[in-house]
């Protein structure tokens, strides 16, 4: 946990507010008992009235207000200390998440990642607000009011001496075994929710192929696995509040044991010790079993941090970027020198792949279904590392640009864009960096064949889109990712060709678009439809990942079988 210990040394100043906070609260707590003590010996003991007590009275409220004061400012550190805290930790899985490569940060897991997010995190909120002001406390006023009790009658001491130590012995073993079944309750958790998003994404398919049902038994499984985790953890704690509350009742009795046979068989303490003893007594166990509770509540939440930090701390296979400025006027020269990419270990292997693009290029890259296209597109767009060789971006290596000076000047049209949670209006601006005027979103619009749709539906632009608003068609989603294309004006045009058919309005404008970027933008396009190849100035042709051929259709079609063979087949197909 050397995460947790750096956050709580930049974090001096709320640790530093705390201690001695549980300083002030420890000699609150002496007072408290010393006033009530002397009231109570006032007026039983001494006969004496209310003129006796007016004085330790006004100060016992005075006392109480403080010690009710300086708990409130404890629990409030603690609170600000866990908000930042979970700050920290999402911010660093926030940016590990974004800096993660595409195929690491795309539909797999999500489930499981918006579990560590949202909930994992959530959970560790126990450490700093309670655990963390909990043993500050627990060190300070114990300490406090055992040399208070020894100064008074050193044998009520030795009996803490003797007694205290089960506490904290009997809560690390507790603690030991929670963090374990913690761990187990946080790794259920995250298996539920993401095998309750798997199942929410696909449930059309499930329906349709009646599996609706099977999967929701898997669910209960897991719901039910949940439970029986969460029950553990809640056992350990019902078994350990319930022996800490042994442990000290035996010993405040014990005390009080040997404090009667003083003050009643020896004679040899007076009322004021006996009582001030056993006013403070209870104090003293009672701080030790907070911490045994802090700790049980802090074990949970580290196991749940634990979980955090080994996904903060999973080795990056992301994109590193670096710091170079890319300004550009036209068209970059991109050159791929033997640039190859693996999914994991020994997953599909792509490349190498050399290709010179000189500005203002059509780039069109075929193949059959997996066999890497789009691999080489997330590689060329920046979204994943190469493996080995280089992609070069005006004779510089792409990674050596900072990473907003490249995607300013790439647009990447997908085969099924992404709408976000926002107004139509808030999802077509993100193309331009959220910067653009009505008119230029009017012209964007019209241009992607969207200013129709706006003009029909009753909010217009600012009608609500993605999660709680309204849906788009296939068609429509294209014409969104040509409307952010238009606003942003790019100089590479990265497309995954659509290999659903659109429909023959969204074909023709999705062309004209096309040819429009193109006129001051290198193309490079994922093609599957045989127009598309035919008029690409060079095509790649993979199979399995490996360059096949290159050059142009006529070249490819004398020299490589494959890819006669497909372009035939597809011109059988095709509609041109
Ligand atoms: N995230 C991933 N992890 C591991 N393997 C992957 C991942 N994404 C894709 N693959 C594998 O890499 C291979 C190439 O996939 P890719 O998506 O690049 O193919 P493609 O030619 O674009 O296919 P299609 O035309 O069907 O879209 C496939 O065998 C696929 O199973």
């Amino acid at each position: 946990m050397k995460e947790w210990n750096l956050l709580l040394k930049k974090e001096w100043k709320k640790v530093s507010v705390i201690v001695l906070a549980a300083l002030l609260l420890a000699v609150s707590i002496i007072g408290q008992g010393y006033l009530f003590v002397t009231i109570v010996d006032r007026v039983f003991v001494e006969g004496g009235g209310l003129s006796a007590v007016l004085v330790p009275l006004t100060l016992l409220l005075g006392v109480l207000w403080i010690r009710t004061g300086v708990s409130t400012a404890i629990a409030r550190t603690g609170v600000r200390l866990a908000s930042r805290a979970k700050r920290m930790m999402r911010e660093r899985l926030l940016h590990k998440i974004s800096g993660a490569s595409v195929g690491e940060s795309g539909q797999v897991e999500a489930g499981r990642r918006v579990s560590v997010f949202m909930d994992a995190v959530e959970e560790t909120d126990s450490y700093f607000s309670g655990y963390v002001p909990q043993v500050i406390q627990s060190l300070i006023v114990p300490l406090f009011l055992f040399v208070t009790i020894a100064v008074i009658h050193l044998n009520s001491a030795f009996i803490i001496l003797a007694t205290s130590p089960f506490i904290p012995l009997f809560y690390i073993i507790i603690g030991m075994k929670t963090k374990e079944k913690s761990e187990e309750k946080v790794e259920e958790m995250n298996e539920l929710s993401g095998k309750f998003l798997d199942i929410l994404q696909g449930l059309t398919t499930l329906k349709l192929f009646r599996k609706a049902k099977a999967q929701k038994e898997t669910i209960e499984t897991s719901s039910l696995r949940f439970r029986d985790a969460t029950m553990e953890v809640l056992k350990t704690a019902f078994v350990s509040s319930l022996m800490l509350e042994l442990i000290s009742m035996l010993s405040i009795g014990l005390i009080a044991l040997e404090i009667a046979l003083q003050l009643i068989i020896f004679e040899n303490m007076n009322f004021f010790t006996a009582f001030f003893i056993l006013i403070l007594a209870p104090e003293f166990y009672n701080y030790l079993k907070q911490l045994g509770f802090a700790f049980h509540t802090g074990r949970t939440s580290m196991g749940a941090a634990s979980k955090v930090f080994e996904e903060i701390n999973k080795p990056e296979d992301g994109m590193q970027w670096g710091e170079k400025e890319l300004s550009l006027s036209c068209p970059p020269h991109i050159v791929l020198r033997d640039a190859t990419h693996r999914y994991g270990e020994d997953g599909f292997y792509t490349g190498p792949v050399s290709v010179d693009l000189t500005p203002g290029k059509n780039l069109a890259i075929a193949g059959r279904t997996g066999s890497g296209k789009s691999t080489l597109l997330h590689l060329i767009s920046g979204l994943m590392p190469v493996k080995e060789g280089t992609i070069e971006v005006e004779e510089e290596d792409l990674h050596e640009y900072r990473e907003d000076e490249w995607m300013n000047h790439v647009s990447y049209i997908s085969q099924d864009p992404y709408i976000f949670s926002g107004t139509l209006k808030e999802n077509i601006i993100i193309g331009a960096g959220g910067r653009s005027s009505p008119e230029e979103v009017e012209t964007a619009l019209r241009k992607a064949g969207l200013y129709e749709l706006t003009q029909r539906l009753e909010d217009g632009m600012n009608t609500p889109l993605g999660e709680g608003g309204r849906g788009l068609s296939g068609g429509e989603k294209q014409r969104l990712a040509l409307a952010r294309a238009f606003l942003k004006d790019p100089y590479i045009v990265l497309l995954d060709e659509p290999t659903t058919g659109l429909d023959l309005e969204t074909e023709r404008i999705l062309s004209e678009s096309l040819t429009e970027l193109s006129q001051h933008a290198t193309m490079i396009t994922v093609a599957h439809r045989l127009h598309t190849i035919r008029e690409a100035d060079e095509i790649l042709f993979l199979e399995d990942g490996r360059v096949a051929g290159q050059g142009t259709h006529e070249e490819l079609f004398g020299t490589v079988d494959e890819y006669r063979r497909m372009t035939t087949a597809s011109q059988g197909v095709e509609v041109q």
